[in-house]
């Protein structure tokens, strides 16, 4: 707002000499009061006004005269390039009604009288009216002002979205009744002279904090202001944030009261939560390990495994600062995305835990014990109940047995050794309910020259050093029940022959003896030789062999029955525990998994030996895969050490998944095994070597077994 913006332009220009009728004649043609009197050149002579040309009539001079004595020298004079504020001082205070503006010539380029100056003040009082009301308009609080007369005259869009009242409704009203919320406030403002401190207010759909304060002109209060700011969002915030801290102190508490150790990560693998029964077991302070790497501070716990891989898993047990847990590790997932993982380790219930097993593991032994009473007792039950099988041929063999042992005829019972012979062949006897005793003979251990008289006992005086009286053979000791003859196959063929007159007969004489003995015997043998191959290497009586082949019953060997292994390792642990006196509660399935994939040449007497071995040697409550002997725990399928198995002889291998699994986590295990002898047990260096993380590789030593021990006994 310049000068030069509103000044008069078109002015009365007069030259000294002009005279007053042809001065009042352009005051008329310009309707102006005041004309400039300038030099040649437009530079400033003086002013003329209309009131000193009447006062030179009044005096007494003509029209006709020159206007030269009307002239005014000392003229106020403003540039045109100044504020109009500044032309305003200048006129008010020189008190004078026109100021003649200058260019920077100094030349005379307009007048700015006091109109201009009313007009300038106008346009400038509008512009900024329509900017206070815009901004009031735009204003993101609410604006409510009113009057002296409590009459509303500004509400904004913010209060109408804030009252929910459209202006039209509200402008011009009474603020007591059309906006009571704020009403008696605002008048108070207004009457008591002075602002209000803040105040919440509560509307039906908002919460505003509203401020109040009266509007004053020259000392005089003409109105009241309020301000409201809508706090609904932010009150909204705030509850949330006072929830989220109520549960993050819930949390905190559920933690500490937590029995177990607990540890959280966030989304970059570091610890951002842990308890104190935590800390008891790691015997550290809680600022050693908030905000650190989870696998550098807690590489047992597996967290930034479950965090890569999602995978929720329960450890096997394992040992923290010298103390037994079991740890649950948990993925924390949030809209489909892994955020952290949660690791529970249970230390403490564990000893408490191994009480309630062994107790179990009392029951169970009571309920087996009174559970083969029963079946001994009920009419069904017979000695093929301790026959543990879960196979159906072996379950037929049993059907077969029970009806083979009703008849007298031999029986010939077939299989690789341990595979549980003679359990059928005692299984015949006692169901037999023949009253004599079941004698066995292990024609293979007893040497040749002695087998006759074992058969058949000796007379008085039969050879030097008989015994006075004589003895009685196994034929005689077996009389009215079985005689059960082990590994037939290694029988002398000069015994064979008597043994077939027996057979056929059923009567012998003693050695030395004359006297005919007859005997009721049931004679069952067994063997894991081929009979048929004696037959033909002429070792094997053919006539015998139709003899005692009456009834042929084959038990399959242990490696065709692989669902048995688990009944028949229950089984047997029991019957150890008995034995040895131990607790052991039974085998874990990665030891079970070893021993499905074993050929097992020695059949269920193998699978005894090696859990006998087993329990003798750990004082564990279970049977681990470590503890299984190295010919298990090496691959098992006769194959040479996995690590060195020439890769065509792995394709060749059968598609035996599990087979095929164990032989690469051999050569695993081997290469693991061989990089932390080379590092010298340090297992940052092997895991950089081996390009896994620390924690992948602590996991591998655990799933391998490797441990310290393993690593100096392997070197
Ligand atoms: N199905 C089974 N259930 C329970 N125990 C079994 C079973 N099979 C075998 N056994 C046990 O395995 C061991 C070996 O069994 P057994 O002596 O009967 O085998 P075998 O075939 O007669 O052996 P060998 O040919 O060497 O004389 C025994 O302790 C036996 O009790």
């Amino acid at each position: 707002m310049l000068v030069s913006d509103f000044m008069t332009r078109n002015f009365v220009r007069l030259q000294p000499e002009d005279s007053v009728r042809s001065a009042f004649a352009k005051f008329l043609q310009y309707r102006l009061d005041i004309g400039c009197v300038l030099h040649a050149d437009d530079l400033l002579d003086g002013i003329v006004t209309k009131y000193n040309l009447y006062r030179m009539l009044v005096n007494g001079c003509s029209l006709e005269e020159p206007i030269g004595p009307a002239m005014i020298r000392d003229v106020v004079t403003v540039p045109q390039h100044i504020p109009m504020q500044q032309a305003r001082d200048i006129l008010i205070t020189s008190q004078v009604a026109h100021a003649v503006v200058l260019d920077q010539r100094q030349k005379v380029v307009g007048i700015m009288a006091k109109a201009d100056l009313i007009q300038a003040f106008l346009m400038e009082s509008e512009r900024l009216n329509n900017q206070v009301t815009a901004l009031i308009e735009h204003l993101e609080d609410a604006v409510v002002a009113i009057d002296n007369q409590h009459k509303i005259i500004t509400y904004n869009s913010a209060a109408e979205r804030l009252f929910q009242q459209r202006p039209e409704h509200v402008l011009g009203g009474p603020v007591e009744t059309l906006l009571p919320q704020i009403g008696e406030d605002i008048t108070s403002a207004l009457q008591n002279r002075f602002p209000l401190d803040a105040k919440k207010i509560f509307l039906p759909t908002a919460i505003a904090l509203a401020t109040y304060a009266p509007v004053t002109f020259r000392q005089q209060v003409i109105g009241a202001i309020a301000v409201l700011k809508d706090l609904t969002a932010y009150e909204k915030v705030a509850k949330e944030l006072e929830t989220t801290k109520k549960l993050e102190r819930t949390l905190e508490s559920a933690l500490e009261i937590a029995y177990d150790g607990i540890a959280i990560i966030g989304e970059e693998g570091r610890i951002t939560m842990v308890n104190d029964a935590l800390l008891e077991l790691y015997q550290i302070k809680r600022h050693d390990l908030l905000d650190r790497v989870a696998e550098d501070k807690l590489p047992e716990l597996g967290l930034s495994e479950t965090l890569r891989t999602d995978q929720e898993r329960t450890s096997d047990i394992q040992e923290i600062k010298g103390r037994k847990c079991l740890i649950t590790r948990t993925p924390i997932i949030r809209d489909g995305k892994r955020v952290g993982a949660i690791a529970k380790v249970m230390f403490r219930q564990l000893d408490h835990l191994k009480d309630l097993f062994l107790r179990l593991e009392d029951l169970e032994n009571e309920l087996t014990y009174y559970r083969s009473e029963y079946i001994r007792a009920s009419t069904q039950g017979t000695a093929l109940d301790y026959i543990i099988t879960r196979n159906p041929v072996m379950e037929s063999l049993k059907k077969q047995t029970y009806l083979a042992a009703q008849s007298f005829s031999t029986i010939l019972i077939t299989g690789e050794s341990g595979t549980g012979k003679e359990l059928f062949a005692q299984a015949v006897h006692e169901i037999s309910g023949r009253p004599g005793k079941f004698v066995k003979v292990n024609c293979a251990a007893i040497p040749s020259e002695l087998l006759e008289s074992e058969f058949f006992g000796y007379a008085d005086g039969a050879f030097t050093g008989a015994k006075k009286g004589g003895k009685p053979g196994k034929f005689e000791l077996a009389d009215g029940g079985t005689l059960f003859l082990d590994e037939i196959g290694d029988m002398p063929l000069s015994l064979q022959a008597k043994l077939l007159r027996v057979l056929q007969e059923r009567s012998f004489e003693r050695v030395g003896d004359v006297h005919t003995r007859h005997v009721n015997v049931r004679i069952v043998a067994a063997t894991n030789k081929r009979l048929e191959e004696l037959i033909e290497q002429g070792k094997f009586r053919e006539d015998l062999y139709y003899r005692i082949n009456v009834i042929h019953l084959t038990v399959p060997p242990l490696c065709e029955r692989l669902e048995d292994l688990p009944v028949l390792c229950d089984h047997l642990v029991r019957k150890l525990n008995r034995i040895l006196d131990k607790e052991v509660i039974g085998v874990r399935p990665a030891a079970l998994e070893l021993m499905r994939n074993y050929r097992w040449p020695g059949n269920v007497r193998e699978l005894e030996n090696v859990l006998e071995r087993a329990m003798n040697l750990e004082s564990s409550n279970w049977i681990e895969a470590h503890h299984l002997p190295q010919n298990l725990l090496s691959v098992n399928t006769g194959n040479p050490p996995a690590s060195f198995l020439p890769l065509d002889r792995f394709r060749a291998l059968p598609a035996n998944a599990a087979n095929k699994r164990d032989i690469i986590a051999a050569a695993e295990k081997d290469l693991i095994l061989r990089v932390l002898q080379e590092c010298g047990g340090n297992r940052t260096h092997a895991a950089k070597h081996l390009g896994i993380s620390r924690s992948t590789l602590y996991q591998k030593m655990r799933m391998y077994h490797i441990t310290e021990k393993s690593l100096f006994q392997a070197e």
